[in-house]
């Protein structure tokens, strides 16, 4: 990803959309079905992996450590696992593309190891802080040198026997949360880490599936202590990876939005830690309704019938960003298009993603013409009551797939079209996005 053509597309008004989708695989999940899968001793099998570029480069990682790892023709992933303890020193820089999920997990894992590694990534990557994961690993006594500003490229030479630590999480980070518990994982003794605002839990539930002595204890006011007994040995797994409730958000907010839309969206994971979108939608007076509630390996799942509503706009709970960060930016295009203002507040963390998603979305939606007012942390933004958008301008993706994808499905609500520079970043986490977006326009005009 780090040099590629540009793809710039371009966006218009869409008939409604209809017909039935499935969502690929859960990026975190499968990122952790990799890793943990990977540490396993013995053979895991993964069906309905994310074979995005971001699970890819963790892959090539965990290859590249020691793991045997092969895709089989019909679609199901075999891992040989080295066990706990057992990465193996790679060889060359681990290129980590355009993940931070990839980045900081692995920075955990590898800081429990006697081994020393290098990450890269592409410019978007190599811009993002580092330093939350730094810290605590360094407390566990890894070694970490890194470019100017906590950032890539860096590298970790772990330690083992590392020293296990009690961490209070400074921001409400999942992945840092990960970070510190993938490092337990092969050090003696009890590592805890302290979460006052609760985050993606896919990494315990994952751990306590693969085998881990780990346990969580809530205090009265919600804080989680996640507690993980090291020098595990984790047992392997057949997972069935659930679909990315982060990419269903685009199609769902798109048959919100445009007019005459009636849709399924199959097979999306619905973890409560997740799921803030749908709740925020449904009070904006989305039409979403839940089918076949299911559990698909160990995660709620349920197929969401989704018609085109009249929303109206909102003041987004602070409570609720974590368990929809990676949201925000079509919850963004949603605002624009319902009646009256919606407010979202607390959302600094958008700042350091693939790109400042609270600065870049403000601009975009300003150029195609939207009323969007943007504050330090998070955006006002006055809605058009379900009349297009103006449309009309090309928009940065600035290489985050999240801000593109937003604003192609801003286009299919604006009277004239709008173009995104380079779509190329969509295959991070949604390779798909463009076959099954014309597929539910061309059901629609299908007889
Ligand atoms: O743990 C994970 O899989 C992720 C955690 C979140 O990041 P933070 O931990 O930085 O909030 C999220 O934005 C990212 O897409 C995936
Ligand atoms: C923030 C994201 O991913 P990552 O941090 O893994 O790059 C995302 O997918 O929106």
């Amino acid at each position: 990803m780090t040099d590629h053509p540009a793809s710039p597309r371009s966006f218009s008004a869409s008939l409604p959309l209809k017909g039935r989708i499935a969502i690929p695989g859960d990026k975190s999940i499968s990122h952790r079905a990799l890793m943990l899968s990977a540490l396993a001793v013995g053979e895991s099998r993964v069906t309905g992996l994310l074979e995005g570029h971001d699970v890819l480069a963790t892959a090539a990682a965990m290859r590249a450590m020691g793991a045997g790892i092969e895709r089989r023709d019909d679609g199901e992933w075999r891992i040989h696992g080295v066990g706990v303890g057992g990465l193996l020193q790679p060889r060359e820089a681990l290129d980590m593309g355009n993940s931070g999920t990839s980045t900081r997990l692995l920075m955990g894992l590898v800081a429990s190891h006697p081994i020393t590694a290098t990450f890269t990534g592409d410019a978007s990557l190599s811009g993002r802080p580092m330093g939350r994961v730094i810290e605590p690993l360094s407390q566990m006594g890894a070694d970490i040198g890194a470019s100017p500003g906590g950032r890539l490229p860096l590298m970790v030479r772990g330690l083992a026997p590392a020293i296990p630590l009690a961490y209070r999480l400074p921001m409400a980070s999942a992945q840092v949360k990960s970070a510190v518990l993938l490092a337990g994982l092969n050090t003696p003794g009890i590592t805890e880490v302290i979460e006052p605002v609760p985050t993606r839990d896919h990494s315990e539930r994952m751990l306590c599936g693969f085998g881990a002595d780990l346990e969580v204890e809530t205090d009265a006011d919600g804080t989680r202590h996640i507690r993980i007994r090291g020098e595990a040995e984790l047992k392997p797994q057949t997972i069935v990876v659930p679909g990315d409730p982060s990419s269903a958000a685009f199609f769902i907010v798109a048959a919100l939005i445009v007019p005459g839309s009636d849709i399924t969206v199959a097979n999306v994971g619905l973890n409560p830690t997740r799921a803030g979108l749908i709740e925020i939608l449904q009070a904006m007076g989305g039409d979403i309704e839940l089918l076949d509630a299911r559990d698909v390996g160990g995660e709620p799942v349920a197929d969401l019938r989704v018609r085109h509503s009249a929303l109206k706009g909102i003041d987004v709970d602070p409570a609720v960003a974590p368990s929809m960060i990676d949201e925000f930016p079509i919850l963004f295009v949603a605002a624009a298009l319902a009646e009256g203002r919606t407010v979202t507040t607390g959302l600094d963390e958008l700042r350091v993603k693939e790109s400042d998603r609270l600065s870049v979305m403000a601009t975009g939606l300003k150029a195609i013409g939207a009323r969007v007012e943007e504050s330090e942390d998070g955006l006002i933004i006055d809605g058009t009551g379900g009349d297009p958008l103006p449309g009309g301008a090309t928009i940065a993706g600035h290489l985050d797939h999240r801000i593109c994808m937003s604003f192609a499905i801003a286009g299919l609500v604006s009277t004239t079209p709008v173009t995104v520079d380079d779509m190329a970043p969509v295959a991070t986490s949604f390779p798909d996005f463009e076959v099954l977006l014309a597929g539910l326009q061309g059901a629609a005009g299908a007889p």
